[in-house]
């Protein structure tokens, strides 16, 4: 099966960075097969992904990136090159709700997410069973209100166990503390029930009920130490009406969440989602 090398850049914006990465990969016998690239014109920064078959550069991962640097160095790059054949280990966190747990071992299963799961962190031991008939480990950590640091040291603890490359919070109902936030940046993925800004928070469809709102919908984003104000990696809504109750809209939001989540996690799997300050860059 073949396998690729993935080189996602962002550097400033200058002419002449297309030539001289093709170039570069083309001199190594590279085949480029699916390259994307943006200027923000906004702030002067370029934003490049490539994929380039594995087999046809004749060295490895490591070595690449080592004829690379040079040229990263020189056009100031922030810039990784992976192995498509290094599957990223994630480790999914979930309380009560779950549809969007059982969602993504589904699709993670039928082989949809090319990642491990390898493990589920939960604050209830209402998933233990259905996680464990996929053969992952589960692991139930309580949130004591009293001593949230404690319990959050043994999340930390479990996640650095599993040697977690990401974490997705699929309807995990607990706010991350700053030490978490700070320690997996730009590896913990959350999925808030609502069309971001609108409705960050607690009960989301509530709010939107009480609001008649005509949309609903699911935001998939980046979690940091400010709640629901991650970098936003992918959103969708669905039209409701006045018919509707707000039982109606969580099981319409359902849908939606396990849509965008699942289609956001495959995005950070596939080295599509560059972070730029609180915005995101996605090649979908
Ligand atoms: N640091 C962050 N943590 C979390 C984020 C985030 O963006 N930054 N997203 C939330 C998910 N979420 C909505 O999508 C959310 C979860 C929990 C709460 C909340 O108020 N929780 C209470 C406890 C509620 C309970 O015990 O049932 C709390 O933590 O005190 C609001 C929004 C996940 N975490």
């Amino acid at each position: 099966m073949s396998h690729y090398y993935r080189l996602v850049v962002s550097c400033p914006d200058r002419v002449g960075i297309v030539a001289r990465v093709s170039s570069f990969i083309a001199q190594q016998g590279g085949s480029i097969t699916e390259a994307s690239q943006h200027s923000d014109l906004e702030t002067g920064c370029f934003f490049m992904r490539y994929e380039i078959l594995a087999d046809s550069v004749g060295m490895s991962a490591e070595a690449l990136s080592a004829a690379f640097e040079p040229i990263a160095s020189e056009f100031n790059m922030q810039w990784s090159l992976v192995d498509t054949q290094q599957r990223r280990r994630v480790v999914l966190m979930v309380s009560r709700e779950s549809h969007c747990l059982v969602d993504l071992l589904y699709r993670w299963q039928a082989g949809e997410l090319d990642c491990d799961i390898v493990g589920v962190i939960s604050n209830h031991d209402d998933m233990r069973s259905l996680t464990e008939w996929y053969g992952i480990p589960y692991h139930h950590v309580p949130v004591d209100p009293d001593n949230k640091q404690a319990s959050f040291a043994k999340v930390q603890a479990e996640i650095d166990s599993a040697r977690a490359d990401c974490v997705v919070l699929a309807r995990y109902m607990q706010i991350l503390p700053p030490e978490l936030c700070a320690r997996y940046a730009g590896r913990v993925i959350n999925i808030h029930h609502s069309f971001l800004p609108s409705f960050a928070g607690a009960k989301p469809y509530h709010q939107a009920y009480q609001r008649g709102v005509k949309l609903i919908g699911a935001t998939c984003h980046y979690v940091t130490e400010e709640l629901d104000a991650g970098p936003i990696i992918e959103q969708d809504i669905h039209r409701v009406s006045h018919c509707h109750t707000p039982t109606d809209l969580v099981r319409f939001g359902r849908d939606v969440e396990k849509a965008v989540l699942a289609r956001g996690l495959r995005w950070h799997l596939e080295d599509r989602v560059l972070v730029h300050g609180n915005k995101t860059v996605v090649f979908s």
